[in-house]
């Protein structure tokens, strides 16, 4: 297929887009590089650096795009409560001008990275894709807000949609002499910087809040391998079906609180890793946990690194050897 991938140069658009282009696909990739790098451009992709808002300069009828796959965005849901302005903008004015562009060029199949963040504090666990959505966070509610574009869009013209809730994404990329990880500037997740802090470039790990209803009383998050992820992807695309917007939870089934990463950090990195406990974060869930029963049912999607040690393992491997060996 001939596909447009926007965020192509992030963590996972850039991942996604090497295996669209070992499955045989021609990708163009669109991105602004305004958190995007370039070393994480596949060298067979065409790049356009352009904002998602101007797609349709590249996503023109005679163009021919069989498909889409949007991963550009705004992700930092703690920035997203202080600058909402900026993620309304970006999450959502900006799909809802891709999807305009898409139609205009009758592209076909769509696929969109939405989140677990969606659903908010969910009122059942594991979080099967039909639970309430409520977020908590301006980040889940702008990429809620494509997610119904999306359907709209399949009923009113036929797009054959897919849209992936991912949990939270780990690891790193580390085959055939490419790696690829994650790095965001500033850094806001909490694997890579517990890992900053195993490397000693940051003095401490703070977690926001102990008092969440959870068992030790820090948030609880589903971790999900990034090769996993992408791979969700490439079956996403082929199972999009004219008419019908699909919606898949990606994560593992599996909790683990923040001071239990922090552990595990410290035990693959046989590092130190000193936590302080830091005010909450707003907007942050206590708990969530994936049901990814319809993506293994309907897609056939089966993790194969579903262990948090193999993504801390894998990230920990990139960050030393393309963040402090080239430091
Ligand atoms: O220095 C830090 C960083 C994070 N956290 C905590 O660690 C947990 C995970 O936070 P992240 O920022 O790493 O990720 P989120 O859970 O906020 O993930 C959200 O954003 C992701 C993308 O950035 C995904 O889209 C995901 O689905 C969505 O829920 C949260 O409890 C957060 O408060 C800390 O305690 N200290």
């Amino acid at each position: 297929m001939k596909l447009l991938v926007t965020g192509g140069a992030g963590y996972i658009g850039g991942i996604v887009t090497r295996m669209l282009v070992d499955a045989g696909h021609e990708v163009v990739v669109l991105d602004d590089l305004s958190t995007g790098h370039t070393e994480a451009l596949a060298p067979e992709a065409t790049f356009v650096n352009a904002r998602v808002h101007d797609a349709a300069q590249v996503l023109t009828p005679a163009a021919g795009f069989d498909g889409v796959l949007h991963f550009a965005a705004f992700i930092a849901a703690g920035e997203s409560m202080t600058r909402p302005e900026l993620y309304w903008e970006n999450n959502t004015v900006g799909s809802l001008a891709l999807i305009d562009a898409a139609r205009a060029a009758g592209v076909r199949r769509f696929v969109f990275s939405s989140t677990a963040a969606v659903y908010g504090n969910p009122t059942e666990l594991p979080i099967p894709e039909s639970a309430v959505k409520a977020p908590t966070n301006t980040y889940g509610a702008t990429k809620l807000a494509v997610d119904m574009a999306l359907t709209s869009e399949a009923i009113g013209h036929d797009l054959g949609a897919v849209s992936l809730r991912y949990f939270n994404v780990a690891g790193a990329y580390l085959r055939d002499g490419v790696q690829l990880g994650e790095r965001h500037d500033p850094e806001t997740h909490l694997i890579p910087i517990a890992l900053q802090v195993a490397a000693g470039r940051r003095e401490k790990l703070q977690i926001f809040g102990d008092d969440y209803p959870t068992a030790d009383g820090t948030c609880v998050r589903d971790y999900i391998h990034i090769e996993d992820l992408a791979r969700a992807h490439l079956l996403a695309l082929e199972a999009a079906r004219p008419g019908e917007h699909r919606i898949y939870n990606l994560g593992n089934g599996n909790g683990f609180s923040n001071r239990a990463v922090a552990e595990v950090v410290r035990e693959v990195t046989g590092r130190p890793v000193p936590v302080e406990i830091a005010p909450r974060r707003e907007g942050d869930p206590a708990e969530l946990v994936a049901s990814s029963d319809r993506a293994r049912t309907e897609l056939g999607w089966t993790p194969a690194k579903p262990t948090l040690h193999d993504m801390v393992g894998d990230a920990w491997a990139f960050y030393r050897s393309q963040i402090l060996e080239k430091a």
